[in-house]
């Protein structure tokens, strides 16, 4: 699949309490640093609304969401990109993710033991991206005397990338994330294969105790410092949410009545994560089932072919194209057609969110 969000923050500040509640899979959570050394995956279903009503329209036997993939990760201290606690082990982890859920401790419980002895999000915060930048440093570092060599010799490619490493480095001997560079989408192509952490984009998963949505000053620093750097934050009660995923469909919507919540929380973490990868949704939509696929932002019409087969792909002829809400206004695909809403498109047509696509293929 290929695409997941990895969980990252201090040890002990709920990780493992929010990857159980994302993937209901009862792994161990419990109150002492580093309970977590493997990482642990799990494949989350990805909430769409749009599926329902695509669902009401064709009454398909089986409706689909797509999925993520999501990691949850050993917890990080200072000292770890020079091998202190999980260190290592850690950064090669969270490497290989394509997006990180940077979970922030912002509740008070003197029960449950912050490393640092002290509830501080922002210098929480400030640890972890610290180590992050450091092991990138040195991954950069690295890389530039490497290219360097490559580039005297005369090789085009690499002195390409050490030109986009030369943007970098600076702000990462600073502590910064590479982010900041804010490189273009060519540049960020080049150095992928070197999987920068700062690169990633990234979440602050605000952790609140039950009443800690409103007046929590934990929370509002996390917020004053992720608008500084452009990313979200998603404030959670990850104790309750883990309640909430253990319950079936109708205690669950008894529940967040009660709590005033009109969707678990958690949904909107899985989306979160789902918009930082740079994907959208397709759909695919027939009488044996209603179904979501990802696919890149910017992909053809034949590559979304092929996330369902490579077949599809190799074989592609064209794709019968509705946009999702001609497909709900004209009340299906027969309607749509009628209102002149379905397109015949080609090899070069750019996907859209939403498309509901039929594939014509020959192989
Ligand atoms: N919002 C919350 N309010 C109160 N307690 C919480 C909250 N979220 C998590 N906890 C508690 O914090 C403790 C640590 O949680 P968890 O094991 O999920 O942390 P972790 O980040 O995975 O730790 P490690 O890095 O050691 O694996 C658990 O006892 C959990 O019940
Ligand atoms: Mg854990």
């Amino acid at each position: 699949m290929g695409f997941n969000c990895g969980i990252v923050g201090l040890p002990n500040v709920g990780k493992s309490t929010l990857f159980n509640a994302l993937t209901k899979a009862g792994i161990a959570a419990e109150n002492f640093p580093f309970c977590t050394k493997d990482p642990n995956t799990g494949i989350v279903p990805v909430p769409d609304p749009r599926l329902k009503k695509l669902a009401d329209i064709v009454n398909p036997e089986r409706v689909l969401p797509t999925t993520m993939e999501f990691v949850d990760i050993a917890g990080l201290v200072a000292g770890a990109s020079k091998g202190e606690g999980m260190g290592n082990q850690f950064l090669a982890n969270i490497r290989e993710t394509d997006a990180i859920a940077h979970v922030v401790r912002c509740f008070d419980d003197d029960n449950v033991v912050h490393v640092d002895g002290r509830v501080s999000p922002i210098d929480d915060i400030e640890t972890i991206n610290t180590e992050l930048a450091l092991a990138d440093l040195e991954a950069v570092e690295r890389a530039i005397l490497n290219l360097t060599k490559k580039a005297k010799g005369g090789d085009k490619d690499a002195s390409a990338m050490l030109d986009v490493f030369k943007k970098i480095e600076p702000l990462l001997a600073e502590g910064k994330a590479a982010r900041a560079a804010n490189l273009d989408a060519d540049e960020k192509k080049l150095i992928r294969s070197y999987g920068l952490i700062t690169l990633k984009p990234t979440m602050y998963i605000a952790n609140v105790a039950e009443d800690g949505f409103e007046n929590n000053p934990y929370l509002d620093a996390v917020r004053d410092y992720a608008t500084g750097e452009e990313s979200i934050v998603i404030p959670l009660c990850n104790q309750i949410e883990a309640e909430i995923a253990q319950l079936d469909e109708e205690d669950k919507k008894d529940f967040l009545a009660e709590m005033d919540m009109e969707e678990a929380g958690l949904d909107q973490v899985i989306r979160g994560g789902y918009d930082l990868l740079d994907m959208q949704t397709y759909f695919t939509a027939g009488v044996k089932e209603v179904r979501a696929w990802t696919v890149a932002i910017g992909a053809t019409a034949p590559q979304a072919a092929g996330v369902i087969h490579t077949d599809f792909e190799r074989g592609f002829i064209r794709a019968e194209v509705i946009a999702y809400n001609d497909f709900i206004e004209y009340n299906g695909e027969k309607g749509a057609a009628a209102a002149g809403k379905s397109r015949l498109e080609g090899k070069t047509y750019i996907v859209q969110d939403g498309d509901v696509m039929h594939f014509r293929f020959n192989v």
